[in-house]
């Protein structure tokens, strides 16, 4: 069986031969080079999380006939984009389809096949991806028209790796079982340079069979993976951190605009709270940048909206109040207003600049 080893941003295929050589010289393969199980706390409901590789290995999936496993993916934009990127250069066979047919042309120069259609894809691929905008999009590109599933059948599986709400989610499952296909939702946690550097965090629910299939692509593309059992609890996983991280900036972009006004240098301020308590990665990523008013876009802001408007729905749906992350959402919603939906989501800061107050 051959092996897929990852090391840093460079994946290395391994025959069957080179396999049975490197074996006859190293008959146990060192431990970094097999997934692990990431321990986890006994009460962990789903004891299923797995931390990935940095310079591992897992079994490629074969077909029947020795084959590599043929990868579709649906979805060219800041994350697709990358993800199928990291397939094709670890050297799997990938079929892609974008709306926008232009958005293709860089991984068809590197190699990929395109189709004219999801249907197209699912049809000629055993797995295939999808990194859509919405639910609205994930919905149109699976069960619409020429859409995936109309290209799915038995012993194919679909895995969508949009953030979508778990109505969504359960709606695309449903017609994806109804061809006799498998399907798995596997939304990320991680921006464009994750997806970029392979350093993603797969949030899964569904065909536990599907997502053993697919854990060497999920490696290739992120850090690790967990699998949260039914459909809609990856969905649920993947609002929850965001409605967070929303609120987070929120407040930070309060913080830095309070620390200006009463003279204070907000430079300073992410500083001290990179070395503090509340230090994430996400201020000091983002904090310089946005004291200079630029937002380069990594997360679109009209996705963080659309997250936050999903999370609400969540937990309206559950009775659990959630007035931080509504204070959030409206705030989002007025930097909308004010055209910064394709910046990053740290333009929500302009929302509370005195110009749009008025
Ligand atoms: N950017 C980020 O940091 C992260 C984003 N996400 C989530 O991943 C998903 C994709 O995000 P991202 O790549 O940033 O978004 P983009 O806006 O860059 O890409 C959206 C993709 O959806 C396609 N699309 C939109 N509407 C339709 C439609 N009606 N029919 C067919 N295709 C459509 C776009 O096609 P076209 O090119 O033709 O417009 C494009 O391929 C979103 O759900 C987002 O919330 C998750 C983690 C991080
Ligand atoms: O959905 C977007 C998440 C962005 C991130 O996790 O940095």
């Amino acid at each position: 069986m051959p092996l897929l080893v990852k090391t840093g941003n460079s994946h290395h295929l391994l025959s069957s031969t080179a396999m049975a050589m490197c074996s006859s010289f190293c008959p146990q393969l060192p431990s970094h080079f097999r997934a692990r199980p990431f321990p986890l706390p006994s009460r962990q409901p789903f004891p299923l999380s797995f931390k990935a590789f940095s310079a591992q290995a897992s079994i490629a999936p074969l077909k029947g006939n020795g084959s590599p496993t043929r990868v579709g993916f649906l979805g060219m934009g800041i994350m697709g984009s990358p993800m199928a990127q990291n397939l094709i250069k670890a050297g799997c066979d990938v079929t892609v389809w974008n709306r926008t047919k232009s958005k293709c042309d860089p991984l068809i120069s590197l190699g990929a096949q395109y189709k004219a259609s999801p249907e197209e894809v699912a049809g000629a691929c055993d797995v295939t991806f999808a990194m859509l905008a919405d639910p609205e999009s994930a919905v149109e590109v699976a069960c619409g028209k020429h859409g995936a599933v109309s290209g799915l059948g038995p012993g194919k599986g679909y895995v969508d790796v949009s953030t979508v709400d778990g109505e969504t989610s359960k709606l695309i499952n449903g017609h994806v079982k109804a061809t006799g296909a498998s399907f798995l939702e596997a939304p990320v946690s991680g921006s464009k340079k994750p997806a970029e550097d392979g350093q993603l965090i797969f949030l899964t629910a569904g065909d536990k069979s599907l997502y053993e299939t697919v854990a060497l692509y999920l490696d290739i593309m992120g850090k690790s993976r967990f699998y949260l059992g039914d459909v809609g609890n990856g969905a649920a996983m993947k609002l929850v951190v965001n409605m967070i991280m929303g609120s987070m900036m929120a407040t930070f972009s309060e913080g830095l605009l309070l620390s200006e006004k009463v003279g204070l240098d907000p430079n300073v301020l992410v500083e001290v709270v990179s070395q503090g308590a509340i230090s994430a990665p996400m201020y000091s990523l983002k904090g310089p940048s946005m004291i200079k008013s630029a937002y380069p876009t990594a997360f679109p802001l009209k996705h963080q909206q659309k997250d936050l408007r999903l999370a609400l729905g969540l937990a309206e749906s559950v009775s659990q109040p959630t007035p931080i992350a509504a204070a959030a959402n409206e705030l989002y919603k007025v930097a909308k207003s004010h055209g910064l939906s394709d910046s990053d989501f740290s333009a929500v800061m302009e929302a509370l600049k005195a110009k749009l107050q008025s």
